[in-house]
Order: C-alpha cells, then sequence, then structure tokens
C-alpha cells in the first residue's frame, strides 16, 4: 500500500478536509476520534466474534461510560456538535446503543414537547436519567400511520389519558432500545375524545420503574429477537393494557387537550410527521453514506494487496485491482460515496433552513423537503447497501468472513432501506409531489430540486467524443432531460387512465412501477447535479478539483451506462452515443486507478472504526487474518465436546453396521 500511497497525485489531506467541511472540522473530529477510539472502555472490541447478549451488554457498556465519563470529562455532552459530527460521519453503525435514544428520542421531543415539557424531560434525558424509545411502528402497521391502532382514549373525569393496544397486531414492535434499556417511550397513538378520533399524536409515557426496572403495571416489554444486523440494539416490543397517563403527558407543541376534553390544534397536521422528515434528511450521511465509504475502504485497500493470477502470461502474479471488472466494482461506488455525500449534506441544509423558516411559522418548504428527503433516503439507501453488498463479494472468499468487517457494515446499512419509511413507500411519496409539479409546470415557475422541469424544450445529445461524455455539464443535461421525460411519460398515462374513466387511486396503482423509476431518475438528477455545481464553486487546488470531476463523471456515468434503456427511450441519446458514454466510463476507471488508495485514505477511517482484517491501513491482511481467526471460541481447546460427541456417534454407528 505504501507503493500506491506513493503515485497518488492529489493531497490526500486536502481532500479529507473538503469532506469534513474544512480543515477545523477534520481536526476537530480526530479530536473526539483520538479521545473515543484511544479509551479502552469505548473502543469497540471484535464484535464480529460476540454472541447477541454479549454485544448488547458490551455497546451498553461502552456506552454508558462514553455518555457518563468520557464526555463530561471533555466538556461535550452527546450533542455538541463535534460529537455529532463525529457520529455523523464517522459512524460506528449500530454498533453503539442508546442509537434511538440520543439520535430519536431527544429530537422528537424537542419536535412535539411544549417548552414546559421540553424543561421537565430533556435535562433527565441528557442525562441519561431517562431513556427513550421512539414507539410509532406497531406488528400490524409500520408505513401506514393513519392504520395505527394503540388509542390514547381521554378521560375527562380524571384528567388522564388511558392507552391500550386493543390486539395483539397493534403492539409496538420495531422500536430500538425498547426491549431492554428504555424506561420511557414517545410513544405514537390515536387520540380519541368522546369517541371521536383525532389522528396520531405524541405521548409520554414511562414504560419500566426508575429504580427496579421493571415494567409498570400494564405494560408487557420485552426484546424482539435476533435480526438480520443492528446486534447491539434491543430492538423491542411494547404491549399496553389499559395504562393510564398525566393529561400533561400528551407533547403539546402542535395540539393539546384542555382539562374538559377541549382538543386545540396549533399547527399543521402534517407537523406530526415532522420528525420523519428530518430523519430521513440527516440519517443518510451517517447510516448509509459512511457505511458505503467503510466498505470501499476495505475493498480497495484489499484489493490492492490481494494478488491473484497472471495477467500477462508468464509474469507475476497481479493485484486484483489491475483487473478492469475489479475497478468497475469498485471505483464506481467510492465516487457514490464522495457524490451522495456531498448530496446529502445540501439536504441537510436544506432542512436545516426549514426548520429557520419553520420557526417563524412559514412551512410552505414542507412539501419539496418531504418529497426530496423521502426520494434520498430511498434512493441512497439502497444504492449504497448495494453497493456494499458488490464491494463485498469483491473480496472474494474473506469478505464472507466477518473478519473482513463488511457484513456487519452491509446488515446495518441495509436496514436503512427500511426504518424511517419503507423504501418503495418514500419513492412513491415523492412521485406524489413530482407528478403535481409537472402537472403546473405550464403555469408556475418551478424552484428547487424541481428547477430543471421549467425547460420544457424537447433536445437530443449532441456529444460525439468519448472526452464530449467526460464534461460535466453534458452529464448534467443528459440526467436533467431523462428525468422530466421520464416524469412527462408517466403523468401523461395517469392522466389517459383517468380521462378514459379509471379511479384515480386505481391509475395511480397502475402506473406506480412506472413512477418508481421516475423518482431514481428525479433523484439520481439531484445528486448529479448538486456535485457538479459544488465542484464548480468549490475553491481546491487543481489535482483535487481534476479528481473530483474525474469522479462526478465517473458517477454519472456509471448511472447512465445502468440504464440507457431510458436515454434511448426518450430519444436523448442514440446507441452510438451509448457506446461512446460506456467507453467513457472505462476511460476514467483508469484514470482514476493510480489514485484509488488516496480516494479512500482520504475517509480518514481508523482502524479502529473499519474493525477489518483486510481494510487496515498498513495492508497487513494475512497476519490479521490468522490473529482474529485464532480468537474463535471454538479454538478454546483443540478438541471440542462436540467433536467428542460426533466420534461417539459415528464409532457407535460403524459397530451397530
Ligand atoms: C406513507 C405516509 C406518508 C402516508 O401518509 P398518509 O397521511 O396516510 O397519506 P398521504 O400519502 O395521503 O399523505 C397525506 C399528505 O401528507 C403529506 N405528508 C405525508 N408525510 C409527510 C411528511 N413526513 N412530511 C410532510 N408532509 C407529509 C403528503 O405529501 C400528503 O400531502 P398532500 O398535500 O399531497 O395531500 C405515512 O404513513 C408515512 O410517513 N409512513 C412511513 C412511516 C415511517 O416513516 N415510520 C418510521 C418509524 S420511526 C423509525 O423507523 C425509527 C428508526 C430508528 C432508527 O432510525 O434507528
Ligand atoms: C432496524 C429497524 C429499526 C427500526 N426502528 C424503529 C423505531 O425505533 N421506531 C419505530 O417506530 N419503528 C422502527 N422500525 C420500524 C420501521 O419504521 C418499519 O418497519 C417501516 O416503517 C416499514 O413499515 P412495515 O414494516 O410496516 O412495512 P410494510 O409497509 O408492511 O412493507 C411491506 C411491503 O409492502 C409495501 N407497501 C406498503 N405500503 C405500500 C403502499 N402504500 N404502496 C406500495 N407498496 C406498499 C412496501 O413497499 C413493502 O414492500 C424499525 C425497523 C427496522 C428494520
Amino acid at each position: 500500500l505504501e507503493k500506491e500511497r506513493g503515485q497518488v497525485n492529489f493531497n490526500v489531506e486536502e481532500l479529507t478536509n473538503i469532506y469534513d467541511g474544512g480543515a477545523e472540522e477534520t481536526k476537530l473530529r480526530r479530536k473526539v476520534a483520538d479521545v473515543i477510539q484511544n479509551d479502552p472502555e469505548v473502543r469497540c472490541k471484535d464484535i464480529g466474534m460476540m454472541t447477541r447478549e454479549e454485544r448488547y451488554i458490551d455497546g451498553v457498556r461502552r456506552c454508558v461510560y462514553l455518555y457518563k465519563v468520557l464526555l463530561p470529562r471533555e466538556g461535550w455532552t452527546p450533542v455538541s456538535k463535534e460529537v455529532k459530527d463525529y457520529f455523523k460521519y464517522r459512524n460506528i453503525g449500530k454498533e453503539r446503543s442508546f442509537g434511538v435514544h440520543a439520535g430519536v428520542f431527544i429530537p422528537c421531543l424537542l419536535s412535539f414537547g411544549s417548552d414546559e415539557q421540553i424543561a421537565k424531560w430533556l435535562p433527565l434525558a441528557m442525562q441519561f436519567q431517562i431513556i427513550g424509545t421512539y414507539a410509532q411502528t406497531e406488528m400490524g402497521h409500520g408505513t401506514f400511520l393513519r392504520g395505527l391502532q394503540t388509542t390514547a382514549t381521554y378521560d375527562k373525569k380524571n384528567k388522564e389519558f388511558v392507552i391500550n393496544c386493543p390486539e395483539i397486531s397493534a403492539m409496538k414492535w420495531w422500536p430500538g432500545d425498547l426491549g431492554k434499556s428504555a424506561n420511557h417511550a414517545l410513544l405514537m397513538a390515536q387520540l380519541v375524545i368522546d369517541g371521536k378520533k383525532y389522528g396520531m399524536h405524541p405521548f409520554m409515557v414511562q414504560i419500566r420503574d426508575l429504580t427496579t426496572h421493571m415494567p409498570l403495571p400494564g405494560i408487557t416489554v420485552g426484546d424482539i429477537g435476533n435480526k438480520v444486523g443492528f446486534e447491539t440494539t434491543d430492538n423491542g416490543f411494547l404491549h399496553l393494557n389499559q395504562v393510564r397517563i398525566p393529561r400533561e403527558n400528551l407533547l403539546c407543541k402542535n395540539a393539546e387537550v384542555k382539562p374538559n376534553g377541549t382538543y386545540l390544534t396549533k399547527a399543521s397536521d402534517k407537523m406530526v410527521y415532522g420528525s420523519m422528515v428530518r430523519l430521513r434528511a440527516i440519517i443518510l450521511e451517517s447510516e448509509a453514506v459512511s457505511a458505503l465509504g467503510k466498505a470501499c475502504t476495505i475493498a480497495v485497500r484489499y484489493s490492492l494487496v490481494r494478488c491473484q493470477g497472471e495477467l500477462e502470461p508468464g509474469k507475476p502474479e497481479v493485484s486484483v485491482m489491475e483487473y478492469m471488472t475489479q475497478q468497475k466494482k469498485l471505483l464506481p461506488y467510492v465516487a457514490m460515496t464522495y457524490v451522495t455525500h456531498f448530496a446529502c449534506l445540501k439536504l441537510s441544509n436544506q432542512y436545516n433552513a426549514f426548520t429557520r423558516e419553520m420557526d417563524n411559522n412559514d412551512i410552505s418548504g414542507l412539501p419539496e423537503l418531504h418529497a426530496l428527503s423521502a426520494g434520498m433516503k430511498a434512493v441512497v439507501s439502497e444504492q449504497c447497501s448495494d453497493g456494499i453488498e458488490i464491494l463485498r463479494k469483491s473480496c472474494g472468499g474473506h469478505g464472507y468472513s466477518n473478519a473482513s468487517g463488511i457484513p456487519i457494515i452491509w446488515s446495518s446499512a441495509v436496514a436503512c432501506c427500511t426504518y424511517e419509511g419503507e423504501n418503495t413507500v418514500m419513492l412513491l411519496q415523492c412521485a406524489r409531489y413530482l407528478v403535481k409539479c409537472i402537472n403546473q409546470v405550464q403555469t408556475t415557475r418551478m424552484v428547487g430540486s424541481v428547477a430543471y422541469l421549467n425547460n420544457m424544450t424537447q433536445s437530443t445529445c449532441h456529444v460525439d467524443s468519448v472526452s464530449g461524455f467526460k464534461q460535466l455539464d453534458v452529464l448534467v443535461a443528459c440526467f436533467q432531460y431523462r428525468a422530466r421525460e421520464v416524469l412527462k411519460t408517466a403523468a401523461l398515462k395517469l392522466s389517459h387512465l383517468t380521462k378514459h374513466g379509471m379511479a384515480s387511486y386505481n391509475a395511480w396503482n397502475q402506473s406506480s412501477v412506472e413512477l418508481v423509476n421516475v423518482v431514481k431518475a428525479h433523484i439520481t438528477q439531484f445528486i448529479v447535479t448538486t456535485f457538479a455545481s459544488g465542484i464548480t464553486e468549490l475553491e481546491c487546488t487543481k489535482p483535487v478539483k481534476n479528481v473530483l470531476q474525474q469522479l462526478c463523471a465517473l458517477y454519472a456515468l456509471s448511472c447512465i451506462n445502468a440504464s440507457t434503456g431510458d436515454f434511448l427511450k426518450v430519444g436523448y441519446l442514440s446507441p452510438r452515443q451509448c457506446d461512446l458514454a460506456h467507453e467513457a466510463e472505462l476511460e476514467l476507471l483508469s484514470c482514476i486507478r493510480p489514485n484509488a488508495v488516496g480516494l479512500v485514505d482520504a475517509f480518514d477511517f481508523s482502524d479502529d472504526l473499519l474493525q477489518s482484517c483486510l481494510g487496515a491501513y498498513d495492508g497487513n491482511v494475512y497476519e490479521r487474518l490468522f490473529a482474529w481467526a485464532k480468537k474463535s471460541p471454538l479454538n478454546k481447546t483443540e478438541v471440542t465436546i462436540y467433536q467428542q460427541y460426533i466420534q461417539i456417534r459415528l464409532i457407535g454407528r460403524r459397530k451397530a453396521f
């Protein structure tokens, strides 16, 4: 790897600073990282060897120490900027407990609570005197929130809400930190007053005794069992049987119930969905993009040291990175990490701008933000988790071992396709907004992520060279035209079906498969346009700008070459131009190949965070692999009891024969 690092033609530290948002950001992040990763009490252990129970206990122990000892010792809190940035950009995946407490429960308390309620519960939550979960999803409903069955019925006489799960499917199911850790739940339930339903509302419900930690009366709570990943997190179940809470426990920033049962709304009913917009807008970096960056780091470093086969007959074996197929597997995902990182940054900045507008009672930006955050969450989480699996497979047999570190990275990242809104449902939410926009574009000027719809002129691509397809303005035009045309086609189908008598909901369902593709085209256009314009405005050295331009072009071309059918169908690219685009991608792979190790080094993931025998900075793969394997519990004794049992059984059977 040192030889590889010697041929990198740009300043790696400069790229790290750009990725972090500036040299000061990098310095701050590293300061937190040094403190956290050098403290033996907080460092990740070999989680690949642990049982589920060990992972949970280790996660709780590390996080209690982190939040109660280490952060206060350094004068930090869980929401200090440097701590949030550390966990945002260099997240240790779900290998930390209380992720929902810190990342969902506390922010939702701030979103839904009145000033008095925040003053009451926030200090307790920040000091971990209470551990909270966000209990919305039920066994029977996760997507269709209007179908949630848990009720909160107002009892005027006692000025209380009675929380009840009327049947098994109403049981809360999945909330993180719920199974064994949480003693409070920010619980979403259907509010009922005098038999009338007012929809989903947030309630603060204590579920365990603060001294004994035993479940309170009427509460049945526990862990839902082993999962694909998230093994450190105790996702749980919660059944409430006529549990009474004070009227003051309805989190009432947006709506309240007066003592006499009068219902008073203070904001749009869509604000109850606000917490999900926030999470979709901010989780992508920490849950999906940083996971992809870790997998890229591991797969690229391993592919540079793994020698396998002769490229030229009779010559020494080459590193597998010399094979074009390996470069095709890896480098577009290195590009995707950079490109989506900056697109996610733009989305979270847009969310922050919206919260400032919301403080001035202006929520006009909510429909665009909801659509963009839903679309980005679905497209980026799917692209990243699909990419991580391709990167795992690119490591051959060792990629199938937990020693590679990639299976655990994937099992966390892929969950992002489901939680915070199942991806298909999110894509269709974004499609709903896009169809409205295209139907208004003749009379209304579009802004924000749909501004490209204002240009409705028919055109084709005029590029006739390989180099022409490496130009960012050409690639941006390709994506904007494709996104607009596939949207127009889907909207025309919808309109045609309804004009011929089909009910609108049936027409929508009949068009939903195309609409999913429409949103993917729209979001890919947003990602490419954002990164391309960002590079133009970026102040950096020429070598860094050049490599970022190559990455943007590589990501764009890999997306074009994966969906040439769209570009042919809308008549924007000819078959020959598709061939030129393919050749342009291959040329870019070769251009970027010499910088591969520098591009992943710039992500600045420490060995401790990667937890990988294949991706360590020094490249000493085989020594690490063997040392790791020797720690297997099965190797504690030369002959395990099980082997003895098998021998006895086999011997016994031979005698019988
Ligand atoms: C699927 C949803 C959006 C359906 O909502 P619903 O009201 O039933 O129907 P509509 O599609 O007709 O929407 C009505 C109206 O509201 C707008 N809207 C919907 N969602 C939002 C939103 N978040 N922000 C703003 N506006 C919204 C929509 O655009 C319509 O507006 P019109 O003007 O067009 O009428 C809903 O059921 C939903 O969001 N489902 C997903 C549930 C979800 O996300 N669950 C996450 C649970 S928490 C979790 O997973 C935690 C994980 C822990 C961790 O992160 O570790
Ligand atoms: C790791 C993890 C952590 C989680 N943490 C939490 C938490 O802390 N708190 C919490 O409240 N929840 C949590 N959840 C639950 C999560 O939010 C839900 O699982 C998610 O919202 C999906 O809902 P569902 O499971 O009901 O899927 P469903 O909606 O039942 O999806 C099943 C299939 O139906 C399709 N489908 C559903 N509706 C439609 C539609 N209208 N149109 C087209 N297709 C449709 C979906 O696309 C999908 O293919 C977590 C889940 C996971 C996996």
